[in-house]
């Protein structure tokens, strides 16, 4: 067994242990930015909560406050993680999740902000910021980072009209098309999903990040960036499972969209989804979103509906059209949002089907299935230390509900399914290529088909 791995081959997971690292420069200096921001917010809003609330208002505003900032000093302190004590239905989940990491670690330490896995530790802050306004009624439901989303979704206004123009320009002449403009609309479509996934709030701590110029044009000047491109096998199965229903609509019955994040990414998202439906490439979207507020940027039911209503209400036709589609989607059970409190969870995804066994069933009924963005890529490989070379399948551990690609841009250290080389190759050119954003990768997993 090479060094550092453990049982049956499996690496260790990433953490802050390795002063340094990526994950250990996150926690000790990204994860108390957001934080700080998270406080700032919720002072902002006093007045708010004053004319909402009157002093009950002020309160619960002060309490939270005090609550985040110890959190903050539990993470500055490398502090043991506590037991959630807001009696959701998840707070058992989550503190039997703590059990299994404190096991594995033994007797000798306990589960720490830089001595456990990176993973488990940034997805339980987010859930402890959860906790700290869950408990303080009446300010219970507000969101923390909701102001930063919609702030990202205006600031890409015009990115988002040159979108849904494009869009609307493919669905005039989409009855004419022949399957090669079909397919090279499908990249196109799907790159501009891949490439939203740079939006993000979670890397930049919360500074603004968002599409200013068009995402059609860049595209071209993009492609060299793209490490793993598997997008024909992608095309290749959504066309396989037509042939395999064999009626005369040829389409995919069900590809599902495990979102990521809010603002510009999402609408990337929805049009690509409007193109599959529209095209007659599947005949239903599954979109998963959060159950709370989830590494700052990631969409919750509200941010999906909200999204919706302001591409409806848009002073711009195209996109406004496309708002009024999506809604129609939405009402006719074309489009269809869910939740399940598995993605706000820590778990690697091969946990799935032990863990969330109902979601597991759910997710084997699509066609095909899209995973957006850097946690989620985490999350399929288990945020481990794999060699780059290592094959997607051997990572994903088992986990494979149905055929599965992963939209992602680099944000962490994780990356398998490369050529012999290729990641050398890459630490010399550019030391910061996992972790900067400026990469990508559509990775597959899937029957092979021609
Ligand atoms: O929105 P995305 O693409 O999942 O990116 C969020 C990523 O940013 C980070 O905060 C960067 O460390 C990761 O924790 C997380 O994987
Ligand atoms: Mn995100």
């Amino acid at each position: 067994m090479a060094a550092g791995q453990i049982g049956h081959g499996v690496p260790p997971s990433l953490s802050a242990k390795v002063t340094g690292s990526f994950a250990y420069l996150t926690i000790r200096d990204r994860m108390p930015t957001i934080l700080t921001k998270a406080i700032d917010t919720i002072h902002r809003n006093k007045n708010k909560f004053f004319e909402e609330y009157g002093e009950e208002g002020i309160s619960a505003e002060k309490q939270a406050i005090s609550l985040l900032s110890k959190l903050r000093n539990e993470v500055q302190t490398d502090k043991p993680l506590l037991e959630l004590m807001d009696g959701l239905s998840d707070t058992e989940s989550w503190n039997q999740y703590m059990q299994r990491q404190q096991s594995q670690l033994g007797d000798q330490e306990l589960v720490s902000w830089f001595k456990s896995p990176w993973l488990y530790v940034e997805c339980y802050m987010y859930r402890r910021i959860q906790e700290a306004i869950w408990l303080n009624p009446p300010i219970n439901n507000f969101d923390v980072f909701n102001e930063g989303k919609t702030q990202s979704f205006f600031e890409s206004q015009q990115a988002v009209m040159a979108l849904c123009t494009y869009l609307g320009d493919i669905q005039k002449s989409m009855e004419k098309l022949s399957e090669n403009q079909m397919s090279e609309y499908f990249n196109k479509l799907l790159q501009v999903s891949l490439w939203g996934n740079k939006c993000d709030l979670s890397i930049s701590a919360g500074q603004e990040n968002s599409q200013k110029a068009s995402p059609i044009d860049s595209l071209n000047s993009l492609q060299s960036f793209i490490l793993v491109n598997d997008s024909n096998m992608v095309w290749l199965t959504l066309n396989s499972s037509r042939r395999l229903q064999g009626s005369r609509k040829k389409t995919a019955d069900r590809v599902d969209i495990v979102l990521d994040n809010a603002g510009f990414e999402l609408v990337t998202d929805l049009v690509l989804a409007d193109f599959l439906v529209s095209s007659g490439l599947a005949r239903h979207i599954h979109f998963h979103g959060k159950c709370f507020p989830w590494f700052v940027s990631d969409v919750t039911a509200n941010d999906f509906q909200w999204t919706i209503r302001q591409t409806m209400a848009a002073n711009h036709k195209w996109m406004s059209k496309s708002g009024y589609q999506w809604q129609s989607y939405l009402s006719e059970g074309i489009w269809s949002y869910h939740d399940h409190p598995f993605w706000t969870q820590p778990h690697e995804f091969c946990d799935m089907a032990a863990d969330a066994p109902d979601l597991y069933a759910t997710l084997q009924e699509a066609d095909l299935m899209l995973f957006k963005g850097d946690l989620n890529y985490r999350k399929l490989t288990g945020d481990r230390d794999w060699g780059h070379t290592v094959d997607f399948c051997t990572a994903l551990r088992g986990f494979e509900p149905a055929p599965l690609c992963s939209l992602r841009t680099l944000k962490a250290n994780v990356q398998v399914g490369l050529q012999p080389g290729q990641g050398e190759k890459l630490s010399t050119q550019d030391p910061s290529w996992m972790t900067n954003g400026k990469y990508a990768v559509i990775q597959f997993h899937g029957p092979k088909l021609e």
